[in-house]
């Protein structure tokens, strides 16, 4: 099969930006990066994030992690200064959360502000997503890759709200990321081929059915690999499997995410 047939996906994002990968990153070959930023700790490898990504976004009460939280990740550089290199481009949601000190102290510096308090039906983070998705509306949107931070753990009804966010906008690729793992959608009837950053990612991974059972799902690189196999919450879901090696091909008829560790270095 021609590499052009598989959808891939590397996690380069958790290694360091290089310099020369950073001149090059208006090359139409180039992922482009988002960040998203929501309510709840900041995993420790969030400045690296921050560097990948070309727009930065809080979600509400997110405004407030990176104001607190962003200092004592970077402890050789004062607080003041961490926050006002630190600056989002735009803080989203409902604004019930966000603490009055921080939306000022970035209102000056810039940030643009939209509150959608009217909309109680969508989360902050789906609202997050839309703004970034409607910023270039006639851009292809392949070569996006929106990361999400503190969008796992914590409680439960927003893990799953976030988790239906990537169902939501199933067609752009959304990965939830916390300190612990990440999470992303793999669409159906494709061939996806992920590449394992080894050095930062695995072993444990595991493919989950989501939305509905699938019929057929077939694997390569695992330790219990899928053949032709069916998967359904009551039945079998692939939890607690081992990546082998530094390439996981997946094959589904329905949609299933794809969640692997990271390791704690
Ligand atoms: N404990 C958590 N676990 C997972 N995601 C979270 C958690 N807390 C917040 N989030 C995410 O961060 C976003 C912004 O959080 P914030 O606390 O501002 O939301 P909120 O709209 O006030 O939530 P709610 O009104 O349900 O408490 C949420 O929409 C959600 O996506
Ligand atoms: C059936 C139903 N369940 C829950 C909510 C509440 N809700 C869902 S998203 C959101 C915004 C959170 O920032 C709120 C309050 C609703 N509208 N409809």
């Amino acid at each position: 099969m021609e590499k052009e047939d598989f959808m891939c996906h590397a996690s380069t994002f958790l290694l360091p930006l290089l310099e020369k990968e950073n001149n090059t990153s208006t090359s139409e070959f180039v992922t482009k990066y988002a960040l998203i930023i929501l309510n709840q700790p900041l995993p420790t490898f969030t400045p690296m994030l921050w560097d990948h990504a070309q727009v930065r976004v809080c979600a509400d009460g997110g405004a407030n992690r990176l104001y607190h939280e962003m200092p004592p990740l970077l402890p050789h550089q004062h607080s003041e200064l961490i926050q006002t290199r630190f600056v989002p481009d735009a803080i989203k949601g409902d604004m019930d959360s966000i603490q009055t000190e921080v939306l000022d102290f970035y209102k000056k510096l810039g940030t643009k502000i939209i509150d959608e308090s009217q909309d109680q039906d969508t989360t902050d983070l789906h609202k997050c997503i839309t703004y970034i998705l409607n910023l270039t509306p006639d851009v292809d949107k392949s070569k996006l890759c929106i990361l999400v931070v503190g969008a796992l753990g914590g409680r439960f009804d927003h893990e799953v709200g976030n988790i239906n966010v990537l169902c939501s906008f199933s067609g752009t690729r959304i990965i939830l990321l916390s300190d612990d793992c990440l999470i992303h959608l793999l669409p159906k009837n494709q061939h996806h081929k992920i590449f394992i950053q080894s050095s930062v990612e695995g072993p444990h991974c595991g493919l989950i059915p989501i939305g509905m059972p699938c019929r057929s799902s077939t694997t390569t690189g695992l330790k219990w690999d899928l053949d032709n196999t069916e998967m359904k919450f009551g039945g079998l879901v692939s939890t607690s499997n081992i990546v082998k090696g530094d390439i996981v091909t997946v094959q589904s008829d329905s949609d299933l995410l794809w969640t692997i560790s990271f390791k704690k270095l």
